[in-house]
């Protein structure tokens, strides 16, 4: 099965909410709650990635050096298998505004096993809740 490479990141915000986008409408998953971020471009380190993510599909600006790794998913969907390094960012410049039409929650990280996500991201949601 193909293994597809995606670079995703809990934003941190000062109480210790995590930001969470809620997949639009037409694409795979729509309506499931997501941490921001997207596929790995042949050439691109997660880091780099996630910076290019961050900035289309929310308008924010952060670094590589302000992306700590956190944990990882490794799941197989139907179709393909999916390996997502999980990042934690607590700095950043610019208001997170759902650039492609997605909505955007910053949420509790007790609250967040309540949204609706992807397979996938079921245990990192409570590695998320037990580090925080
Ligand atoms: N960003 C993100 N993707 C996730 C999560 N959980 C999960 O299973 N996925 C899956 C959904 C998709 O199959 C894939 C990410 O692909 P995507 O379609 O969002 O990729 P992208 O942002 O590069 O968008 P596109 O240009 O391909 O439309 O990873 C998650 O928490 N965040
Ligand atoms: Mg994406």
């Amino acid at each position: 099965m193909r293994t597809v490479l995606v670079a995703a990141v809990a934003l941190i915000d000062p109480d210790g909410r995590v930001l969470m986008a809620q997949r639009p409408e037409g694409k795979s998953m729509a309506g499931l709650w997501e941490f921001p971020g997207g596929k790995i471009e042949p050439g691109e380190t997660p880091e780099v990635a996630l910076i290019r993510e961050l900035q289309e599909e929310l308008g924010i600006d952060t670094w590589a050096s302000c992306l700590a790794p956190l944990t990882f998913a490794s799941h197989s969907y139907d179709d393909f298998h999916l390996l997502m390094p999980l990042f934690a960012c607590r700095k950043w410049q610019g208001i997170p505004q759902g650039r492609e039409g997605q909505a955007l929650k910053w949420v509790r990280s007790d609250a967040m096993k309540d949204l609706p996500m992807p397979a996938a991201d079921v245990p990192l949601v409570a590695h998320l809740r037990d580090w925080l």
